[in-house]
């Protein structure tokens, strides 16, 4: 297909020139930019291939920049990149220095408010039209949340208020039936029950509805033969105070753009329930959406296939396999899921203990919580959840969890440098906020093996866990099918050296093992973070002349300085480097990359140790203990 037309859209306001025919004309070009666009540098598909219309009727009818769209997880602003003078740069999405995969305030103007973790965006918009009230300005403040996000507790907090605050804002609730994984909960049910009542009598009508045929429309019309002579209710949203419309469908532009536009000039908060297919117009996407969600590279003509060569097992299979060989075990373990099964390396759970599996929706506050309630009655739950993800559970992890020492395994994905996502995704903090809570103890596994032993270990104690470990695959080592624990709370020497001690946190063990044969230096696999094991540590510290520490989270608070934390308690000083990540947001881009610009390669841990301790390593033993980021 040609450009013609989106190749004459610099910026919205040349899309609100054009007549209702281009505008679907548009709509097709858009949509098959974006494909083609994603199949060259992968990202998040079948939502952009989904909000395709109701992207051009929002920049269509609101005044945007100056009216604001905030767009709720953000994953789906493909075209509204594309329509916002930033076409030519999609051939850079989540690349370094590229465009970034979610919004971006400082990428453009056009981008009302940074979104990635979901259900934000209805307080940000209620934010911002207080704002334009008080400041008198006549601004108009859009929230686009999809279904599987308005499943998060932040976004019916955010209703809870708009509804009574009588702030100018519209919510469009984007309801196509899936969160990556098909949605769960009572959430969607009701959905589905709207559909029935409203729309599905409409679209039953209207011949030439897109939605004909979709799974929704079919559980719809089995849902209303299920109901028939029974009352449709006022919707929730209306018992909140927002004005609900809808639901209507979200790919026809002559239900759209008349909605939207009485919408605009509505006063009070308003709802709108948009009806759309995720991976619409790409018929592979449409029957898989969830494969589509966030695919690699493909070809458009034939779609994802099966690589050549079965790719390196990640740590998320390593537990996935685990948490399945563990479940057989042991008949108490409960696996818990806020939204990521498949991310988490949980199908293969789901399938085979249904029954024990939960996937509770994007709720990570509830995720943590429900394991604590199962925890209370004898039960061992595991939490797996994105490092990222975790930082939404925090006060859960210490007010339900951790003070009441429950024995919750928290299986931390994610944990470090996650790539194209960037810095919204990047596991950075949880070293630093978890070890700091009592109770709590912390296991850095360094490979596929490790981590296995490591999960088996956190299962096997009577208070909270947590066991961190990265995105994608590893150095390597396969697993025992063992269910094996390693000793609590002790590390392990992995080299002898001369001068310097290298004390390696989870899987910087192996750039660490290269960095050592040419600086002539002892590599120690730490293991666990909490419980330290402070005897290796003074022991290194006593046969060496500095020490190094290694980790794949923030420097601040981190391992590094529970290490200094105990050369202090047992007032021994010793020179130590820092190694980890910056006091700064990690962008996105390729992770070795990234890993390479932290210094956290070999190359990059050799050169710190040099730059600190000289080119010859001749350590001065100094006075005191001290500290140096690197
Ligand atoms: C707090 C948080 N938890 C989990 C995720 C991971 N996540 C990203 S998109 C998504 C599904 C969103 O579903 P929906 O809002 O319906 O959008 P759709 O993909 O269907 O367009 C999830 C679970 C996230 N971004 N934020
Ligand atoms: C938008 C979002 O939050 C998810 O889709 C995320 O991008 C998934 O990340 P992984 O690819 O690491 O599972
Ligand atoms: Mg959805």
């Amino acid at each position: 297909m040609t450009n013609n037309l989106l190749a004459t859209i610099a910026s919205p306001a040349d899309l609100r020139r054009l007549s209702r025919a281009d505008l679907r004309t548009l709509c097709d070009e858009l949509r098959q930019y974006v494909l083609h666009s994603v199949s060259k540098t992968g990202g998040h598909l079948s939502s952009n291939l989904g909000t395709v219309e109701l992207t051009v009727a929002l920049h269509y009818v609101f005044n945007t920049p100056y009216d604001r769209i905030v767009w709720d997880v953000g994953h789906q602003t493909y075209p509204h990149k594309v329509l916002t003078g930033r076409r030519e740069q999609m051939a850079t999405l989540r690349m370094y220095g590229g465009l970034a995969g979610f919004p971006k305030r400082d990428e453009s103007e056009y981008d009302a408010f940074g979104t990635a973790h979901s259900s934000t965006s209805i307080s940000a918009v209620l934010g911002m039209a207080h704002a334009a009230k008080l400041k008198g300005e006549n601004r108009k403040a859009v929230a686009v949340i999809g279904d599987g996000a308005m499943t998060g507790g932040m976004a019916f907090e955010a209703m809870n208020n708009a509804g009574v605050s009588m702030a100018d804002m519209l919510v469009i609730l984007n309801d196509n039936d899936m969160s990556i994984s098909p949605p769960v909960g009572a959430l969607n049910r009701y959905f589905a029950r709207l559909m029935s009542g409203k729309f599905y009598s409409k679209a039953r009508e209207g011949a030439k509805s897109v939605l004909k045929n979709t799974p929704l429309y079919e559980f719809a019309r089995r849902f209303e033969e299920h109901t028939k002579g029974m009352v449709v209710p006022g919707t929730i949203f209306e018992e909140f105070g927002l004005n609900y419309v809808g639901p209507i469908d979200g790919h026809d532009l002559d239900s759209l753009i008349p909605t939207l536009e009485n919408l605009r000039d509505a006063k009070g908060p308003q709802f709108l329930h948009v009806v759309t297919r995720k991976g619409m117009g790409y018929k592979l996407a449409e029957a898989d959406p969830v494969n589509y969600h966030g695919p690699g590279k493909f070809d458009v003509a034939v779609g994802l296939q099966k690589p050549a060569t079965p790719p390196k097992q990640t740590f998320a299979e390593v537990f996935g396999s685990w948490l399945c060989d563990m479940a057989e075990a042991d008949k108490r373990l409960i696996g818990i899921t806020p939204a990521m099964c498949g991310g988490s390396g949980m199908t293969e759970f789901e399938k085979r203990f249904p029954e024990r599996y939960h996937d509770v929706g994007i709720a990570e506050q509830h995720a943590v919580t429900f394991a604590a309630g199962l925890a209370c009655e004898g039960l061992k739950p595991v939490v797996a959840i994105y490092s990222t993800f975790l930082q939404r559970g925090y006060d859960q992890l210490i007010h339900d969890v951790a003070l009441q020492n429950l024995p919750v395994v928290f299986a931390l994905d994610r944990a470090g440098i996650v790539g194209a996502d960037g810095p919204t995704h990047c596991g950075a903090y949880d070293i630093a906020f978890i070890r700091c809570v009592p109770n709590m103890s912390l296991l850095t596994p360094a490979d596929e093996r490790e981590t296995r032993r490591a999960l088996s270990s956190a299962f096997a104690q009577e208070h909270p866990v947590g066991v961190r470990y990265p995105r994608g695959a590893g150095a390597g080592v396969k697993p025992e099918a063992d269910l094996e624990t390693l000793e609590w709370g002790k590390g392990e020497k992995r080299r002898e050296g001369r001068r310097i001690a290298l004390l390696a946190f989870g899987p910087l063990l192996y750039p660490a093992l290269q960095a050592a044969e040419k600086l002539d230096a002892t590599v120690v696999n730490m293991r666990f973070v909490k419980p330290l094991d402070v005897e290796l540590v003074l022991e290194m510290a006593r046969t060496h002349e500095a020490l190094v520490t290694l980790e794949e989270g923030s420097i601040m608070g981190g391992a590094g300085s529970a290490v200094l934390e105990a050369l202090a308690a047992a007032g021994v000083q010793v020179p130590l480097l820092q190694l980890g990540l910056p006091d700064r947001y990690i962008e996105h881009g390729d992770p070795v990359r990234l890993m390479h610009e932290c210094g956290l390669d070999a190359e990059g841990i050799e050169q710190s140790v040099r730059r600190r301790f000289g080119p010859s390593l001749a350590v001065v033993r100094s006075t005191s203990t001290t500290a140096v980021n690197g």
